[in-house]
């Protein structure tokens, strides 16, 4: 069994009405699934005890619980001290959190929240047998006002959305995975990403090869944002990238640090790959209705996407560009803006609400934060496992609009969602290191990703 992030392939998520559907048709010919379970925690628990004192299990009603008995049962066979109870032993070695998983459907009862903040003051690591109890499946959100923060997460037959996104990667720890056997027999909820790639560069390549890209942002005092995307969309790759910063004078460089960056305006650049927004302020708003009409491939960030959560035109321009053209980059607060919502709307169903700012503006999302989500009408949303609070600093958004720009010059075939996938999980991937990753730090450690 290996830790199953960094994934090094793309793996199906199913959510627990689907979840339900696949185990109760393997029951049919897998009788045996909740033996196997057990037996897949009773050999994770014995790699993942500390000291000597027994592994205290807590089992709650159903059959979370009774995973738990049964890795109990396999434990005490081998040797191995236990204690069930829904208080601790003196000094456990390990904690298994059995008491709710697929099944939780309100709020941890009081009796419930006691044991669970028993286990987490008990000093032992903890393992949740297939997710920490309390935390919903489908959106990563606690049910109540507690849920287990595991230090790691075993999960069983599926992997559930909830694992990865919302307030999830704060609650699972290390994530692991057994599917019990069972391969899964329906579409997938959503799709958790694989190794990012990156454009080909062939031998005989040149500039002109490798499409062109321009940056409209950066009002007065606010240019290091554009600046950022610019040099991340020259970091990927792109042949030649422009920088539009409004109101700066015309014999002013683009960036005094990146002399490869060129000042550029759209009229001479119809045919380049816009990233548009980072750092722009509300001047933003008058150049949109022309750059919605005039380029074919758009990246649309930060202010560009509050002007156009501002502006029914400008909604119905987005609508109108053609299929897969279009990618909006919004964090929380921005998607709420755009959905006429609040933030708590937007977090308690990442996936949905990524979903319904696609099919209401026909383009992709990207709905940033732990668990990043891609949504675009007529695909299964993407999420991405990668990422961390080291990229939780200004700019790092910047990088992210600016290095799809310059994925997207590369490859103008692309669909906006292949792209959108490609960027935001080596953006991710890039970024996960400890403490801070300043984004112009994370350009670099991009650049150099394989
Ligand atoms: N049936 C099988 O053979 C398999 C079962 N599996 C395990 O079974 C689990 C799902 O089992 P269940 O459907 O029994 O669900 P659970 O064991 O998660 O919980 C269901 C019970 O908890 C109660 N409950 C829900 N929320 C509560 C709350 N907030 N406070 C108090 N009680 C609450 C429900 O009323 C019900 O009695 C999976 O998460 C997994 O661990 C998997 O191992 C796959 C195989
Ligand atoms: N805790 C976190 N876990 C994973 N990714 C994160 C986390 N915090 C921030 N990020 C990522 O960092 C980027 C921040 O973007 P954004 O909020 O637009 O910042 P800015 O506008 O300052 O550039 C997004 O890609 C987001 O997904």
């Amino acid at each position: 069994m290996h830790p199953l992030l960094p994934t090094q392939q793309s793996l199906p998520l199913f959510n627990v009405a689907a979840s339900r559907r696949i185990e109760a048709r393997a029951l049919l010919h897998t009788p045996d699934l909740m033996a196997r379970a057990g037996l897949a925690v009773a050999k994770l628990a014995l790699a993942l005890r500390r000291g000597p004192g027994p592994i205290w299990i807590v089992c709650g009603p159903g059959n979370n619980g009774g995973d738990g008995r049964v890795a109990e049962q396999l434990l005490t066979r081998h040797g191995v001290g236990t204690h069930i109870a829904a208080t601790p032993p003196e000094q456990p070695a390990l904690v298994i959190d059995a008491l709710l998983g697929l099944g939780l459907n309100r709020a941890p009862s009081a009796d419930m929240a006691a044991t669970i903040t028993a286990m987490q003051a008990c000093g032992a690591p903890i393992l949740a047998v297939d997710l920490p109890s309390g935390l919903l499946a489908d959106t990563g959100q606690a049910a109540g006002n507690c849920a287990v923060r595991a230090d790691h997460t075993l999960a069983l037959l599926t992997l559930k959305p909830g694992l990865l996104t919302g307030e999830g990667r704060a609650h699972t720890g290390q994530l692991w995975f057994d599917d019990l056997g069972v391969t899964p027999d329906e579409p997938p909820t959503a799709l958790l990403l694989g190794p990012p790639t990156r454009p080909d560069r062939r031998p005989t390549s040149h500039k002109g090869s490798h499409g062109e890209v321009l940056v409209v942002g950066g009002a007065p005092g606010m240019q290091g944002a554009a600046r950022l995307a610019a040099r991340a969309a020259l970091a990927c790759g792109a042949g030649r990238v422009y920088v539009d910063l409004l109101d700066l004078a015309a014999d002013e460089v683009a960036d005094p640090v990146r002399p490869e960056l060129m000042r550029g305006r759209l009229s001479r650049l119809p045919q380049a790959v816009g990233v548009v927004g980072c750092g722009a302020g509300h001047g933003i708003a008058h150049d949109m209705p022309g750059l919605l009409h005039t380029l074919p491939r758009l990246v649309i960030d930060a202010d560009a996407l509050n002007a156009i959560a501002a502006d029914a035109d400008l909604q119905d321009a987005v609508r109108r560009r053609p299929p897969a053209s279009t990618v909006l980059t919004p964090h929380p607060l921005e998607a709420a803006r755009l959905l006429a919502c609040d933030v708590a709307s937007i977090q308690c169903d990442r996936l949905a609400a990524a979903t319904e700012l696609a099919r209401q503006l026909r383009c992709t999302v990207v709905l940033k934060g732990s668990g990043s989500v891609v949504a675009s009408p007529g695909e299964c949303p993407a999420l991405s496992g990668s990422g961390g609070p080291a990229l939780a600093t200004a700019g790092s958004g910047d990088v992210l609009a600016g290095w799809l720009g310059g994925l997207w010059a590369q490859q103008p075939d692309a669909p906006a969602h292949a792209i959108a996938c490609q960027g935001v999980e080596a953006h991710g991937r890039a970024g996960e290191v400890p403490g801070v990753l300043c984004a112009g730090d994370l350009i670099d450690r991009l650049a150099h990703w394989p």
